[in-house]
């Protein structure tokens, strides 16, 4: 059998669909020139449920906005006191109460434990069933240090750490971070895949 006819051939490359910059400037340094993407900035809607359901359904809706294969991703900040919420709702949580309020609501407990999940969904079209790729990291919730330049990032003190997300040199988040993982595992699908892009040059 040649390789060709092994090919996965998609109409364009994968779009990464998001509105949050930081999330695409981390994207971009993780996967390096590993796989083309074009990205689009789009306000996807906040949904509720399982974090791997709404990941994939982000994937479904963007890839009925875009007409194409599209790459999403969704974040979740879960804390074991409080049986994986916030979860999928961080950035509400974020929002309205920031780094006091989310330490805050771990004050009744001892437990400070808290995992960081990303779910990378590739759909390759809009009538395609999206795949999902999860990277998870473990850490504790503490009271902000560190620039606050990305999210609930001063905050987050992964295990095995004596610093915060934001306090870390961006290199050494990238090779511990719940994006990091999830995007190993999207690096890996597509090395299989072989997928061949056609484009417009
Ligand atoms: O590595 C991270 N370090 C710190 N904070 C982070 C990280 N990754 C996402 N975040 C924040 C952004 C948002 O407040 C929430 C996730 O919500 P989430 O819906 O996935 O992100 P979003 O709405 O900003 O962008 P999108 O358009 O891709 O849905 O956690
Ligand atoms: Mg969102």
């Amino acid at each position: 059998m040649s390789s060709s006819s092994r090919m996965v051939r998609l109409p364009r490359p994968v779009t990464f669909v998001t509105g949050n910059a930081k999330k695409l400037e981390e994207t971009r340094a993780i996967l390096g020139p590993s796989i083309p993407f074009q990205s689009l900035k789009l306000d996807l809607p906040e949904l509720q449920g399982e974090p791997e359901e709404i990941s994939k359904e982000k994937a479904r809706l963007a890839a009925a906005e875009v007409n194409g294969p599209v790459l999403v991703e969704d974040t979740c900040l879960c804390f074991n006191a409080l049986n994986g919420l916030p979860g999928p709702y961080i950035k509400w949580f974020l929002q309205k109460t920031g780094h006091e309020g989310l330490n805050n609501l771990l004050k009744a407990y001892d437990d400070k434990s808290a995992y960081a999940l990303c779910v990378f969904s590739l759909a390759l079209g809009p009538h395609v069933e999206p795949v999902t790729f999860v990277g998870k990291t473990e850490g504790k919730i503490v009271p902000a240090r560190g620039p606050a330049n990305f999210g609930w990032d001063p905050i987050f003190q992964p295990d095995g750490y004596e610093l915060t997300y934001a306090e870390m040199p961006i290199e050494e988040k990238h090779k511990i971070s719940h994006r990091s993982r999830a995007l190993a595992l999207v690096k890996a699908h597509f090395a299989a895949a072989n997928y061949a892009f056609q484009t417009n040059d």
